[in-house]
């Protein structure tokens, strides 16, 4: 498959990597700086499922220097997403589909409304990756999931031939027939764990020493799933007791990439995450309280 990824960050670098070892065809379309550091350092992940150096790394800052792709992977921060809208909308015009991985949930509205419903797969990353000051990819979790499923009948083939090929290397592919309701479970969980994190500056072992703080995880989690609810989503109790089994069963030093931000002193998306959920509340005519509580906390940090 011929695979464009938007953003040679941290995800998109790794999985990528991945997708390029297991033979296909990737090309990274990035922005000036990242073309500089690309050609000073070259590329290359560390990760405890296997090292990979891009020998052959196929990057370009404008769409004359690649090769039309099958797919277009966007793994941009949810504050560059509007800068990606006009690259986005040659490349689908020539034929690709987009599978975005940004956290949060607005993008997806957004992308169909700009490219139109039968152009934006759902997708979503559980993995905790983040780049050094080279520019490399560091991988510190044991998962590297990629979710993904079509939102719109047309893109069944695709995701299944993205699935075939996902299969070969190394990283845990999970097609769903139901993707909407993994979005949602993605966004969930993420606005409790980067809200609690980031505001409070702890990783989740701290957190979880303090049952009052770990609590306020579970609040979150209740009230988005009122929102996903009133959403016609279908989250239910189970769902938000394994969201805390897996709170309880992270390493001690796990966090957010979110948090990981904050600890950089790197712009949030705190405004893609928790802003978002709070507007999305605001149209169902509920209120977040406790989220709302961790974006107010969370936005001084946010530049
Ligand atoms: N890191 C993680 O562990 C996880 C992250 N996510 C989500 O994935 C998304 C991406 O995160 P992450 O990979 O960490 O972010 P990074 O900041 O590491 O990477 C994003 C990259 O996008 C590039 N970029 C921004 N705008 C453009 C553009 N117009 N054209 C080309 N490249 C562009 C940036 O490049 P430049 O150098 O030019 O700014 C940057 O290198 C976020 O929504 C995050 O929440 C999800 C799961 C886990
Ligand atoms: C929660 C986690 C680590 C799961 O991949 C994530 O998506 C993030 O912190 O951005």
């Amino acid at each position: 498959m011929n695979i464009v990824i938007i953003g040679a960050g941290a995800i998109g670098a790794y999985y990528g990597a991945r997708w390029q070892e297991a033979g296909q065809h990737v090309q990274f379309l990035v922005r000036e700086n990242r073309a500089r550091l690309l050609s000073e350092n070259g590329l290359y992940i560390t990760s405890s499922h296997g090292n990979y150096v891009f020998n052959d790394l196929h990057f370009a800052d404008n769409l004359d220097g690649l090769t039309d792709p099958d797919l277009v992977v966007l793994a941009v921060k949810g504050y560059h997403l509007q800068g990606t809208i006009p690259a986005l909308k040659t490349l689908v015009d020539r034929g690709a589909k987009v599978i975005p991985l940004l956290n949060g949930l607005e993008h997806i509205a957004l992308l169909q409304k700009e490219l139109g419903e039968e152009a934006i797969i759902g997708g979503s990353a559980y993995i905790i990756t983040t780049l050094d000051e080279k520019g490399h990819v560091v991988h510190t979790s044991s998962s590297h999931d990629l979710l993904f499923g079509p939102l719109h009948p047309s893109q069944q083939s695709i995701c299944k031939e993205l699935e075939e090929i996902s299969r070969n290397a190394i990283m845990n592919v999970h097609y769903s027939n139901d993707i909407m309701l993994e979005l949602w479970k993605k966004y969930i969980f993420i606005t409790a764990f980067s809200g609690v994190t980031t505001a409070t500056n702890f990783s989740i072992g701290t957190i979880r020493k303090y049952p009052d703080t770990f609590e306020l995880l579970h609040q979150v989690l209740l009230e988005m799933k009122g929102l996903a609810n009133l959403n016609g989503v279908a989250i239910n109790e189970e769902h938000i007791a394994q969201f805390m089994k897996q709170f309880d069963k992270l390493p001690e030093e796990s966090t957010s990439s979110m948090h990981q931000d904050r600890r950089k002193e790197l712009t949030l998306e705190v405004e893609h995450i928790q802003g978002g959920a709070l507007r999305l509340a605001e149209k169902v005519g509920i209120k977040l309280p406790i989220t709302e509580q961790l974006y107010r906390q969370i936005k001084p940090f946010e530049n």
